[in-house]
């Protein structure tokens, strides 16, 4: 008798993109279908799916998004062969392991809404989607801050009074999912022992954080409270002195939602070059501009800086690690972190940096790697766990 098929539809909901892939809940090797919405806005929203299509969406936001993105799933596939849906949750506070998403989940979720505004309001709304159309279907929370949640004390804990850190102000960090599939990846390519070395992985994209990672796990990174903090990002400021809101409240009269527009939305490579928070766009600019100049510059020295503090901390290093967006599509800005840094060991092999192969420094120095990431495919492993528990 034939097996009817079954499905793990895996969810990554960002600023203002879904991505999405349905795996074959029996082997995750195997996808029906994938892709991305992105620029998701008035006017601007597209849908791209594997093989390159591209069409224009007619929806105003990411919950309009997941709504037309249901409608399209169930063209293509059967919503009864599908076992659960794992979502990325970029933060849940206190909650940081896989879990089946409960009423209590939900509450949390909402709460843990103002610590990141970016990223949430919309895995919310797909939640609550899918669990109208579909409430007897599981749907997983997969946690970005999971990776990072043995923190050492030392670097988990912000200088303020201590009853701040016991109400939760600590640093999480993100980019989990990311980093969990990149140490996944490096135990099968170059074997558990180097996997478990001493290592910096570094997630390049519109955010962007580092890690610092010993024994495969997290013990320094980036990103903070929120993902608004550590290295400068596409429209991120990163870290700041704390005593500039302070000023622009007190001086400038802004109020939250003007600060939350100017740190999340207004910042980064685009506030600095006052053009995109593209890269790829800005190093095509920067000869002749020197503002997006000074933005990938910025970016360059920002990222080398937290590289060099965690292979400090690290006590050395053994493998440096590019990923997201930026990290695996642009030699340009691998060469240029990497740029004297030969008394570490780290030296960029030229025509391997150029061709994006996954070794790209030269032999006999300390290897860096070019690991194309997969956040839909780990959100996909950790829900087939969850369930199977
Ligand atoms: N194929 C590509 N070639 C060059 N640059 C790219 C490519 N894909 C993404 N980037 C760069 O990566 C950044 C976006 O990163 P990405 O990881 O795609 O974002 P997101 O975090 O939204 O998934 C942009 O600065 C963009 O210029
Ligand atoms: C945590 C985070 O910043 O995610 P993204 O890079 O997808 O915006
Ligand atoms: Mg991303």
């Amino acid at each position: 008798m034939k097996q009817s098929a079954s499905y793990i539809l895996s969810l990554n909901c960002g600023s203002s993109s879904i991505k999405f892939c349905v795996f074959s809940a029996s082997d995750l090797s195997q996808c029906l279908v994938k892709g991305t919405i992105g620029n998701i806005g008035p006017g601007t929203s597209s849908m791209k799916t594997a093989g390159g299509n591209i069409r224009s969406l007619d929806v105003a936001d990411v919950y309009e998004a997941g709504q037309f993105l249901m409608d399209w799933l169930e063209s293509q596939l059967n919503f009864t062969d599908v076992v659960a849906v794992g979502h990325r949750i970029v933060h849940g506070m206190n909650h940081t392991d896989t879990e089946i998403i409960s009423e209590s989940t939900l509450m949390a979720l909402q709460n843990a809404t103002a610590v990141d505004p970016d990223h949430l309001p919309g895995a919310l709304a797909l939640i609550k989607i899918i669990g109208s159309k579909y409430p007897n279907l599981r749907q997983v929370a997969c946690y970005d801050t999971a990776f990072h949640k043995d923190l050492p004390q030392v670097a988990r804990t912000f200088a303020l009074p201590q009853t701040l850190a016991n109400n939760g102000i600590i640093r999480y960090g993100f980019h989990g999912l990311s980093y969990s599939y990149l140490i996944e990846k490096l135990k099968k390519e170059i074997g558990t022992n180097g996997a478990s070395g001493r290592l910096v992985l570094m997630h390049l994209g519109s955010g962007a954080s580092l890690a610092a990672v010993c024994g495969g796990k997290s013990v320094d990174t980036t990103m903070g409270f929120t993902p608004t903090g550590g290295v400068m990002m596409g429209t991120r400021s990163g870290d700041l002195d704390p005593g500039i809101i302070l000023y622009l409240m007190l001086k400038e009269g802004l109020d939250i939602s003007q600060l939350n527009k100017l740190l999340n939305k207004e910042s980064g490579l685009l506030g600095v070059s006052g053009q995109t928070s593209d890269m790829q766009k800005l190093l095509a600019l920067e000869k002749t501009d020197a503002r997006a100049s000074e933005a990938v510059e910025m970016f360059c020295y920002q990222v080398k800086k937290a590289l060099c503090a965690y292979i400090g901390i690290l006590g050395g290093i053994d493998a440096v690690v590019f990923t997201g967006g930026i990290g695996e599509n642009l030699p340009e800005i691998r060469a240029r972190i990497c740029a004297q840094l030969e008394f570490f060991g780290i030296q960029l092999d030229e025509k391997k940096n150029a061709s994006g192969e996954f070794l790209v420094s030269t032999t006999n120095q300390t290897p860096v790697y070019v690991i194309k990431t997969d956040e839909e495919y780990m959100i996909a492993l950790l829900t087939r766990r969850c369930i199977e528990k």
